[in-house]
This record gives structure tokens, sequence and C-alpha cells, in this order.
């Protein structure tokens, strides 16, 4: 018998798709985020999807790793792994913030591996017959409920038509953009995109929020905005608020001094990002909560191995997200369903984009949560003329790398980076 699947191609499309103004710790979206989606085809005739960012160095990183991994089996994870590791020996250099946005650390190798297994999972489902979520272990849920991401954000970029969601810049606002969220996805629990605007303000729009939806469990955000005696100052005064603070300050050892006397659980998608700040990040309890996310930690089984050793050292597990298309939900629902110790609502920017490239209809929201697809692979397709549309708009936009700051920076000059802020 041969049980071999061959890759014959891979393809990696860079593709932009519209954002709104979304205002963070370092600046704020621009008028398009990239993704690249990456296509496997093998000698059988299956074919498998995988998204991941598109900044230039990470493009750069993606096309030698397709090169490196055409001819080898589908099933050989573990040597694609090695392969592409051998392969970027002299190319790990960081991507710093323009990749993620604000990951400040994190293994090029996990980062670069992570589509291309998920793609090889795609096709290994399909293969089968079985969803992704069987080959990672088996679905512990059938549906993965999300969190409704709020954002402060502008009414529109500039020079261009307002969005359909409005100015959101005060408590009111964010207010009506989660009763507008939860309205129309169901959400049962919220987090706020803060380091935004001076803590007290944020202070209020989680307790707004708290009035306006008692039960819904709640985080910020403010992604490192915050000094030491800043961030104890905003988690005693919401104190039985927030389920958890994020990344309230700069770096593990500020999170561990934090974390000695916050009230409430510290959260992690900025000081442990890789598995090698894992341990430190333990041996200083400088965070109770890690975000998982397997564009940055390696793909799937990987992700699975992150939540075996946050279980192990008694951390909570939840799931970051940056702006991400169909592919990227379906590995993220596939993961979520297959991990028992994802305890928390996942994070998804979903809402706030209107445009993809797979087929629609997959991924219906109710009462937050999605269904996990139970056909095989992703269980997904690619919408072929959406995806040439969104490469042509990558092409037309200029946008290469992602870069919140200069964007804000182009707008108002005088806008400068600072962590923490306040
Ligand atoms: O939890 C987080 O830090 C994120 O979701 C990072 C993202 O880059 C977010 O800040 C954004 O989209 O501006
Ligand atoms: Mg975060």
């Amino acid at each position: 018998m041969n049980d071999q699947l061959r890759i014959t191609g891979i393809t990696v499309t860079p593709v932009a798709f519209r954002d709104p103004p979304l205002l963070n710790a370092v600046g704020v979206h621009e008028p398009y985020a990239l993704r690249a989606i990456v296509e496997i085809t093998t000698d059988q005739g299956l074919t498998g999807l995988g998204e991941t960012y598109a900044d230039e160095g990470h493009l750069r990183r993606l096309d030698r790793a397709a090169r490196a991994l055409t001819g080898m089996d589908v099933y050989a994870l573990g040597a694609m792994y090695q392969r592409i590791a051998a392969g970027l020996a002299d190319d790990t250099g960081a991507d710093g913030s323009g990749l993620t946005g604000l990951i400040t650390s994190s293994s090029t190798v996990d980062r670069v591996f992570s589509p291309f297994e998920v793609a090889c999972l795609d096709i290994q489902g399909k293969a089968v017959g079985r969803p992704v979520s069987d080959l990672l272990g088996g679905a512990v849920r059938d549906e993965v409920p999300f969190s409704a991401y709020l954002f402060y954000k502008w009414a529109a970029h500039p020079g261009a038509e307002p969005d359909p969601w409005g100015e959101a810049l005060d408590a009111d606002a964010i207010v009506a953009q989660a009763r507008r969220m939860i309205d129309a996805y169901g959400f049962t629990a919220i987090k706020l995109k803060g380091g935004v605007l001076p803590p007290e303000e944020e202070i209020e729009a989680v307790r707004a929020l708290r009035a306006e939806f008692p039960s819904h469990p709640l985080r910020l955000d403010p992604n490192a905005a915050w000094s030491v005696p800043t961030s104890l100052k905003v988690a005693t005064e919401l104190d039985g608020v927030l389920e958890y603070l994020e990344d309230p300050t700069p770096g593990q050892k500020g999170m561990a001094e934090v974390a000695r006397q916050s009230p409430m659980p510290l959260a992690t998608n900025m000081c442990v990002v890789a598995f090698d700040e894992l341990a430190p990040g333990v041996a200083q309890d400088a965070v109770q909560v890690v975000l998982s996310d397997h564009h940055y930690w390696g793909g799937l089984h990987r992700s699975k191995l992150l939540s075996g050793i946050c279980e192990t050292f008694g951390l909570g597990l939840s799931m970051h997200s940056n702006s991400h298309l169909g592919i990227s939900l379906a590995a993220m629902t596939h993961l979520a369903a297959a991990t028992p110790h994802l305890s928390y609502a996942c994070d998804t920017h979903w809402p706030w984009k209107d445009e993809d490239v797979i087929q629609p209809g997959v991924f219906a929201f109710a009462d937050g949560a999605v269904r996990v697809p139970r056909t095989p692979g992703l269980g997904i397709e690619l919408d072929r003329d959406a995806l040439a549309r969104l490469h042509e708009q990558y092409l037309a936009c200029g946008l290469r790398n992602r870069d919140d700051t200069g964007y804000m920076q182009r707008l108002h000059p005088g806008y400068r980076l600072r962590s923490p802020r306040w």
C-alpha cells in the first residue's frame, strides 16, 4: 500500500482585506490587514489550506520553506519542522512588532512552520475523511465560544467613508459597540482593547460594560501600556470585575511584580510567546493565563504541547487573535475544540472584517460560538475569485508590513511610541 501523500506544489498568496481604524497601544490599524494564504497540492489531488501573516520578511521565509517542503509526505510533520529549522538557520531575524503588531519576541521557525502544518492537517483529514479536530485527539466540545473583542476606534480612516461601526472614543460608545456586537453574534464574554485612553477612562468603560452586561466575563488588555504602579492601581480598582487582566505592563519581571499583588489573574500574549519563555515565566509566576495562538506557537500540535505545559504548571489557557480570515478561524476552532484545558472564550477579530477568501456559510455564530465543522479536514473551501480579488487588493494597496505606529505618526506627527505610557 502506498500510504504517502507527496506535496507536489505550494503556493503562498499575499492578500489584503479592509480593516477599520482600530486603536491600540502602538497606534492604529491601517486601511488593510495583510495575510498570506498557503495552499498545498499533492500527488493524489488533495489540497490543503493555511493562513498566516504577510509581512515581507515572513513572506520571504515562507517562500524558502515552501521550496524546501515540496516533495515531502504530508504526514512527515516532524521532518518538515526540522527542514524548516535547518533552512532558516541563517534567517531568523525577528520581524519585530511589524509581524504581529504587538508580539515582541517569538520563534521564527514556529511562525513559518505553522501554516504549512495546518494545510497538511487539512489534507490528512481529507485523506482519512475526518475533521482536523479528530487528528488532534478529538473534539471535547461541539462548539467553540469566542469573546466580543471591543476596540476604541475612529469613525473612518482619514479621507474615507465612515465604516458601519462608527466612532468609539468613550465609555458610552464602547457599551454601544458591545451591545451591537453581542446582539449580532451572541457573545457571552467581552474583551476591551485598552492602552489607548488614560487608564481612568478605560476603567470607566469597563465599569460601564459591567453595568450593562452584569454576567459577561470581562477582560481588559492595554498591551503593556502601564507602569507597575499604574497596573496595580487599575487592578485594585477593577477587583471583582475582570476575569483576567491581559499584559498590563512590559516584560516578565514587571508582570511578576504586578502579579504578586493583583487581585485577578494576569494573562499574556506578549511576555510568554515562545517555548523558551515558558520556564522563566513560570519560575517568576509572571502570568497565570497564557494566550495560545497557533500562528506563532508552531501550529496546532505544538499549541497542544503548550496546553500540556500550561496544565502541568497550573497555568490557564486562553486564545489570542490578530486580524484574520476564515482559514485561521477554522484552524482556531478545530484546535480549541480539541484542547480540553482551554477554559476561556477565544479572542477573534472576526466581526471587524467584511471580506474573506473562503466560501461563506461555514461559520455562523450562535450564542457567541461556532460549531466545530464535522466535514473532512478544516471543513472550508477556498473562494478562488475572492482570493484573486484580495490579492489584487494587496498589490494595489501598497502596504507590505503591518505598521500601526507608522500610520498613526503619518496622521499625527507628534505621536510617540511609549511602553509604558502611563
Ligand atoms: O491581544 C492582543 O494583544 C491582540 O489582539 C493583538 C492585536 O494586534 C490587537 O492589539 C490589534 O488588532 O490591534
Ligand atoms: Mg493581548
